[in-house]
């Protein structure tokens, strides 16, 4: 099977051509599962959002996302990844989920009143 980066010759040497090609191979991989669990947690975070909303429970949960900090940074170290990267990117996600949080709290307001008037 071809990947798009087989276009990209990355050099005239085989041995390391090849190399490079098969490494960029392994990592069209783990970018296809990264974008798969990245959808599944976002469908797991909107279903969070939806009962938050009708809770009436506030988007973001500080106590929460401390412990996923503590957790994060425990995993990162072991496995050798640089923890203030692996927080940077827990941020962007938890940010994004919050937003979306927002998002359907403000639909369901909306909903609230439609119903009250309606
Ligand atoms: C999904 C939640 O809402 C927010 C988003 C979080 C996340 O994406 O992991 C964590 C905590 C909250 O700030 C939650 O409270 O579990």
């Amino acid at each position: 099977m071809t990947s798009p980066d087989d276009r990209s010759d990355p050099t005239q040497e085989p041995a390391i051509r090849d190399e490079i090609l098969r490494l960029r191979s392994s990592i069209d991989n783990v970018d296809g599962a990264l974008v798969y669990l990245l959808a599944e947690r976002f469908k797991f975070t909107q279903r969070v959002g939806e009962l938050k909303a009708q809770g009436g429970v506030v988007p973001a949960d500080p106590l929460r996302e401390r412990l996923q900090i503590e957790r994060l940074t425990t995993i990162a170290l072991e496995a050798g990844l640089d923890p203030a990267f692996a927080e940077k990117f827990r941020e962007f996600i938890v940010s994004e989920v919050i937003r979306h949080h927002e998002r359907i709290a403000a639909e369901h307001g909306r909903a609230g009143v439609l119903d009250t008037y309606s």
